[in-house]
This record gives C-alpha cells, structure tokens and sequence, in this order.
C-alpha cells in the first residue's frame, strides 16, 4: 500500500436529544504521495468531521484508518508524526508571543530535534512568506499572514500528510492566490495533502482528486472532470434577466432536458441558471419564450456554456441547499 492516509468505512455519529446525528457515513478513501485531494460539500456535510478523524482529533465511531502505515486508530500518538494540520482561524498562537517563538514551541511539539529547532522555523517562515514578520507578536498579523502561520506550523517538521481545512476562507484573491500556489509547490515535495474548500474555483486548480460530500456520505468522486461527468449536465444556459422579472418556475422545470434551476442577484438585475441534462436547440426557444411570457424585454442577454465543477456542485447538492 502506497498511501499515506488510508481510510476505509470511516464513520463518526454524535449523540444528539431524539436521536444520533451521523455526521460522517461510511467513507472510504486514500490519499497517495503528492497527491491533492479535495473535499467538497455544503455546510454540515461532514467535511470538518472527517478531516478530524483523519487528523486523530476525533475517534471514530467505525472503520479503518492508516496513516503512513501506521493504524491511527490504535496508535493516534504514533501516527500524528507523519501529520501536519491547519484547521486555520483567528486563533491557535499565543498572541503576544513572536511568530518564531510561536513556531519554535510547535516545532518543539512536533518533534524537531533541537539543535534543527531554528532552522526549521527559518525554513517554514520563508516558505510561507513570513520572514519579514519572524519578531512580530502573532497578535499583530493581518488575516491573511495569521493563515499563512497556521500553514507554517503544519509544515514543520516536513510531514508526509498534511491536513488543510479551508485554507483560503476569508482571505483575499491576492493572498488566496498565493496561498493556493504555496499548498501546489507543498504537493510538488511529494507531501499528500487532504484539504476542504468552499471555493469551487480553487478546487478545480489544485485537486487531483475531489470527493463531493453529501448529508454525510460521498455522492461522487474523482478527477474535477469525473465529477462534472457524475453530474450528468450537457449545458448550462445563462440568462440575465431585468430586476422585475418574476419568472414561472413550474413551467421552466416542465421543458424538456431542464433538470435545475436557479437564480441569483447579478448587479441590479437577475442571472438565471438552467441546467439542461439534455440539450436541443428547440427546447431553448421554448425556455426563452416562457421567460418573455408575460414580460418580454424581461430578457436582457442569454448564453449557453459547458458545465463546470462549481455547476456540478450546484446541481449535485441542489436537494440540500433549497
Ligand atoms: N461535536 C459535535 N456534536 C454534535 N454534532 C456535531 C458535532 N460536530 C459536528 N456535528 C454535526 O455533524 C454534521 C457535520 O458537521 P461538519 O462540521 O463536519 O460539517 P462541514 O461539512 O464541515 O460543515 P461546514 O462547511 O459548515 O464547516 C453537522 O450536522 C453538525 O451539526
């Protein structure tokens, strides 16, 4: 077995007031050297509760899970060494404290012999960008230096698994993108890398593989494309539509190959989303004359697109979200 994180039947339940609340379901996956693996989903999908388990924060109700060839279930202790965890936040470091005398308590944690102590802070610092920032008390970082920190405390100590929960939330483009590049050249090293996302964007970057999370399960999983596959969409039609259009759902969703649809504020107007599982040109004159019934300059601009990964989520988790 090649992997470094191994998880078969994964299943964690909480006891609730009525009845257990099942927040991780029978989940199986690996996670090989270098590789990106993405987890999607909607909130309480079970993303966070998985990636707990597999970061030995959290037993298991059931299943199997090996970390670097080590059963992590019977040996968390052992097994964390291979581990390197951002759950990210505004928290984790002592405020006052320095960034490096932060990060040299963790490497000290993490097991860094100590005459390497500094230089592995020095060597995770530049790796994340902060060395500019080495003697700054933690509680002076900006948002996005503090989740470059968190990043830097998981890489010490150069872990073969690396656990990454929404790295990027909260941040701007800038620094996301620069953050995103950072977790790609981390892959490069051959480090595997578990990571959680809401950006469908950053997904589609960087993962090798995706697993789409659903009410506690794994609805579909594999390459960006392999989702977008499961979704089973042909197209995706664009309409922008004037601030009063109020379109007739009912008959919309009655046009054939129109499987999903939904609409969101676009500036002062509307963008309405079709997803059509099947697709003809003769169907679309029908979709656009129920959208200019009874108002018929309500239609501003229309287009029609392949589907992409963010559709595929959509339309994947639709049930959930309405
Ligand atoms: N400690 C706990 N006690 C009880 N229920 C919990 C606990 N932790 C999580 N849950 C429940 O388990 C389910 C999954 O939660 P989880 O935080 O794993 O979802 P998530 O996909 O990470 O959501 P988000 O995207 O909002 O972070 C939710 O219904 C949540 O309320």
């Amino acid at each position: 077995m090649n992997a470094v994180c191994y998880a078969e039947g994964l299943t964690r339940t909480f006891p609730s007031a009525k009845t257990e609340i099942k927040a991780v379901d029978n989940v199986s996956f690996s996670v090989e050297p270098g590789e990106i693996l993405a987890i999607v989903g909607l909130n309480g999908a079970g993303k966070t509760t998985l990636l707990r388990m597999c970061a030995t924060l959290l037993e298991p109700t059931s299943g199997t899970l090996h970390i670097d060839g080590i059963d992590a279930r019977s040996h968390p202790y052992r097994a964390r060494r291979s581990i390197g965890l951002s759950f990210g936040g505004d928290r984790g470091f002592y405020p006052k404290a320095s960034v490096s005398e932060n990060l040299l308590f963790f490497a000290d944690l993490a097991a860094v012999p100590h005459r390497e102590l500094r230089s592995e802070v020095s060597r995770v610092l530049s790796l994340v960008n902060l060395e500019a920032k080495a003697s700054s008390a933690a509680n002076t970082l900006s948002r996005g230096q503090y989740q470059r920190l968190h990043i830097a405390r998981a890489l010490l100590g150069e872990p073969k698994f690396v656990i990454l929960d929404e790295p990027t939330s909260g941040l701007d483009p800038n620094v996301a993108l620069r953050l995103r590049s950072l977790i790609a050249s981390i892959a490069a090293t051959g480090t595997a890398i578990l990571m959680s996302s809401h950006s469908m964007e950053e997904v589609a970057e960087l993962a090798t593989r995706v697993l789409l999370m659903r009410s506690s399960r794994i609805i579909a999983r594999g390459s960006v494309a392999d989702i977008v596959t499961a979704a089973g969409l042909k197209q995706v039609s664009e309409t922008v539509l004037g601030a009063k259009a109020q379109p007739d759902y009912d008959s919309l969703l009655k046009v054939e190959g129109i499987s999903y649809v939904h609409r969101r504020p676009h500036g002062s107007r509307w963008l309405l989303s079709a997803y059509w599982s099947d697709y003809c040109e003769q169907a679309e004159k029908q979709y656009l004359s129920i959208l200019r019934t009874p108002l018929p300059q309500s239609v501003a601009l229309h287009s029609h697109r392949e589907p992409d990964l963010q559709d595929a989520f959509l339309f994947l988790s639709r049930e959930d979200a309405e």
